[in-house]
């Protein structure tokens, strides 16, 4: 094969992350909201490449665009919208079967199979990824190849949305606005959200790392996802020895998809 493109989906619990391959190689990448049905449905009647191009907006600058249909290569942990993607007629639905890990348990995420097997493939095993997306997820693997396990909490965006919503009186506040440490003893409902939430997540990862370090003391240690330049640098400040030794890499799930499924 040579110089044919497919697209890979990623569906995610807040976000769609795309990425257009040609052959193996992963060409460009971005992220979009979940795309209304009938976008969807122009997608699956003309799937040619033009049409995926204006539909997500990826960049690209191939000379020559196929006017041939492109398939799609799709991994979601959303059932709802994987479900709206099945009249798309090249589609290909990346399951745990198609992730060469070992000792995966039935209902582990998609996206946490194909990151730890990216992670892996790209830095070598054994290795840990932590996920900072809506969810935030630690995921393992050992040298054999085989997960370890890991854990599941919210992420950054859900915990403040989460005091946001469910509370009478504290503001939502978005990751977007946030770049510095809080203090630690905040004087204001703002900073004292932030000191909550940021202190003890950092101190959650510090310790989840920790713990990865006495079973594997070599190993790699991988962050991707929305807030994962934010955690880093969140990081780097609170707990520079540890975010030294971590790697951030936000198109981890597309090199675990580009590794198995595309031929
Ligand atoms: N442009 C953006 N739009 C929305 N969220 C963003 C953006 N940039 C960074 N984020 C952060 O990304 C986080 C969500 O991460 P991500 O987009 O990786 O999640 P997801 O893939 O949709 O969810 P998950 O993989 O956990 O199911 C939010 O907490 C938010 O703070
Ligand atoms: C944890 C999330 C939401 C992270 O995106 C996803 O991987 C998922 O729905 N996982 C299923 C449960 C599990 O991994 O054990
Ligand atoms: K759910």
């Amino acid at each position: 094969m040579n110089n044919h493109p497919s697209i890979v989906l990623i569906i995610g619990n807040s976000r769609l992350h795309w990425a257009l391959f040609i052959d193996k190689t992963l060409y460009s990448t971005g992220d979009t909201f979940h795309l209304p049905e009938s976008i969807i449905q122009q997608l699956a009647q003309n799937p040619t490449l033009d049409n995926w191009l204006t539909a997500i907006s990826l960049p690209t600058n191939l000379s020559i665009i196929p006017d041939y249909p492109i398939p799609l290569i799709l991994a979601s942990v959303v059932p709802s919208q994987t479900a709206l993607w099945q009249i798309y007629p090249h589609l290909h639905i990346i399951t745990l079967e198609d992730v060469p890990l070992q000792g995966m348990y039935p209902t582990l995420g998609i996206d946490r199979a194909l990151a730890v097997w990216g992670a892996g493939k790209l830095l070598g095993f054994p290795t840990l990824v932590i996920d900072a997306g809506t969810a935030l997820t630690f995921t393992g693997a050992d040298d054999n190849q085989c997960l370890v396990g890991g854990a599941i909490l919210p992420g950054l965006g859900l915990q403040l949305a989460s005091l946001g919503q469910k509370t009478g009186q504290l503001p939502l506040l978005e990751t977007s606005l946030m770049t510095s440490l809080p203090p630690r003893f905040a004087m204001n409902t703002s900073e004292a959200i932030q000191s909550g939430v940021i202190y003890t997540l950092l101190s959650g990862i510090k310790d989840f790392i920790e713990a990865w370090w006495q079973l594997f003391p070599n190993s790699q240690i991988v962050m991707t996802g929305g807030d994962s330049n934010l955690l880093k640098s969140y990081l780097q400040q609170q707990f520079p020895d540890i975010a030294e030794r971590l790697i951030v890499d936000n198109h981890l799930i597309f090199q675990g998809v580009g590794n198995i499924v595309i031929s």
